[in-house]
């Protein structure tokens, strides 16, 4: 792994670090820029003048640009027709990844954003980087958004998905795709945050054989509670607890264990430097 780059680094994250207006306050700053007309139609631009915000004023949880490269780079070789990120916060993986899903001939972007604020900035940016034509942003939480663009019809299948919103929610999620059926051999997932904050269940999950699976399938049969995970520290379990109230995770869909998983971390940096890494998994059969 190449070394981080200190002369990109964003600010620091503070104790509060979104949904303190800085996302608006963003908006403004791109509109601002004196090369505003450039960036206009331009993805690569408007990744640069949100870089230049997270680097000269505050702090942003964005993927990053090294991460970012992880996934684009995937995204060049598996070619998706139709991809889905979790987790949208101000559209910086979603301009990027999205601009990345039609270069590669791609027709759909889903951008799945609980916050409404947050969404209406991706929007706007979405907008002015030319992206919407390949783009979608849904409003709402993740699991309610799947389950309806799975029951309209408007997804289908899932042949890239992007895992960055709230950490507890990548598994139950994930098996929410399984059990729609939209995760099948071919679809490849990448999960962001496994080592900053960390997610052991998720890595636990997608690694195991299917036989570890159906075991902890039955095992878990009767669990109850509020689904969160007892090994994530509070910090990252109510991170959207003021906004949001406490999590509640659906627990009862079993997913599909029989799905054969070859799962992998690849090493990166947070766009403040520290280390962080994705985890790139690839669905490659269904054993019966
Ligand atoms: C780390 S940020 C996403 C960063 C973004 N992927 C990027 O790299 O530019 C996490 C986002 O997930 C959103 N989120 C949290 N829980 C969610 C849920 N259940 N459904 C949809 N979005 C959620 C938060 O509002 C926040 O905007």
């Amino acid at each position: 792994m190449p070394d981080f780059d200190q002369k990109k680094a964003y600010s620091e994250q503070e104790d509060v670090f979104f949904d303190d207006g800085r996302e608006i306050e963003l908006l403004h700053f791109v509109h601002s820029r004196p090369n505003i007309e450039e960036i206009r139609g331009s993805p690569s631009r408007v990744l640069e003048a949100i870089d230049e915000y997270g680097r000269t004023k505050r702090y942003l949880m964005n993927v990053g640009e090294d991460k970012g490269k992880i996934v684009s780079d995937l995204i060049a070789e598996v070619r998706p027709e139709t991809m889905v990120e979790l987790g949208g916060y101000i559209g910086y993986s979603c301009i990027l990844f999205g601009d990345a899903v039609r270069k590669a001939g791609g027709k759909r972007f889903f951008s799945l954003e609980r916050n409404p604020e947050f969404a209406a900035v991706i929007m706007s940016l979405v907008d002015l980087a030319g992206l919407s034509d390949v783009v979608k942003v849904i409003v709402g939480p993740s699991d309610v958004s799947i389950k309806r663009l799975y029951s309209n019809g408007m997804l289908k299948h899932i042949d890239l998905m992007f895992l960055d919103h709230y950490k507890p929610a990548y598994t139950t999620d994930l098996k929410l795709c399984e059990h729609l059926g939209l995760i099948t051999p071919g679809s490849v997932l990448a999960a962001d945050n496994v080592i900053k904050p960390g997610n052991p269940p998720y890595l636990e999950y997608v690694r195991s054989s299917v036989k570890e699976k159906r075991a902890a399938m039955e095992a878990a049969a009767n669990a109850d509670g509020d689904g969160v995970d007892a090994r994530f520290a509070d910090k990252t379990s109510k991170q959207y607890a003021k906004r949001e109230g406490e999590a509640k995770l659906d627990t009862t869909v079993r997913g599909n264990p029989n799905l054969v998983y070859e799962s992998k971390l690849v090493n990166s940096y947070e766009p403040t430097g520290v280390p962080d890494g994705v985890e790139i998994t690839r669905c490659v059969g269904e054993e019966k």
